[in-house]
């Protein structure tokens, strides 16, 4: 489904990816794990487009995702570590579900709606959650909302970074199932970045180790 080809990234004199190749098959759950800094969270915002690579590239079902190829790149979605970054307090979640499929040009106001509640529900949210503002949500409910956004333009691939490391040891297990869920449910394939090597070995079918911006041998 994905493969990454020898990306390799610096700033400055830092070196911050260097030369990781990997592949990620459909509905598998790969963990990659590693210390703070070893440049995890930049291989994935090169896999989603966010970041530009100095060398090295990314193929999505053979074909390689390039800035420019929107309808490709949206079938790779990041779900970021803190929740708040995809959510705008004063939006109504229905709003924040809302925005990517209207960006997309997916469906009219009535299917949209339809979709958002689809989302909410693929994420184990009641559908009311809707009307609510960010605030009105636990931690654990704005992560799944963050994972329901990520949803939205069905993409084949989820990168998640760090997703349930900004939240409460308590909920974290929920959130992870959650994820497990849509896998089974969807076919979903999970890149699964985190530094808690055990919640990653949980979670995944094969787990990756990175250090100083390269994969350790394994
Ligand atoms: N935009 C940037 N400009 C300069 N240096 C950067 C930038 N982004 C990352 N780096 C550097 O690249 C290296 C890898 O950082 P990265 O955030 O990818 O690591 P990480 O493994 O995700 O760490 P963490 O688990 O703490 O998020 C670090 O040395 C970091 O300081």
């Amino acid at each position: 489904m994905l493969v990454v080809d020898d990306v390799r990234v610096r700033f400055g004199a830092v070196t911050a990816v260097d030369g990781v190749s990997l592949t990620l098959a459909p509905g598998e759950i790969l963990g990659l794990v590693g210390d703070s800094g070893c440049g995890k969270t930049t291989l994935a915002r090169v896999i989603v487009g966010l970041e530009r690579p100095q060398s090295g590239r990314v193929f999505l079902d053979g074909e390689e995702l390039l800035p420019r190829r929107r309808a490709l790149r949206r079938r790779v979605q990041l779900v970021f570590q803190d929740p708040e970054s995809s959510l705008s307090p004063r939006w109504t979640i229905g709003r924040t579900l809302e925005e990517p499929l209207q960006l997309a040009g997916l469906g009219n106001r009535a299917e949209r709606v339809a979709r958002v509640g689809e989302l909410l529900e693929l994420v184990g949210l009641p559908q009311a959650f809707a009307a609510r503002h960010p605030r009105a949500l636990s931690g654990g409910q704005r992560q799944r909302i963050g994972i329901a956004r990520a949803l939205a333009s069905a993409p084949d691939v989820l990168v998640c970074d760090e997703p349930v490391s900004s939240l409460d040891v308590s909920v974290r297990a929920q959130v992870m199932n959650v994820l497990l869920e849509l896998r089974d449910e969807l076919g979903l394939s999970v890149l699964l970045i985190a530094h808690d090597a055990v919640l990653v070995h949980q979670a995944s079918d094969r787990v990756l180790a990175m250090r100083a911006g390269a994969l350790l041998p394994g």
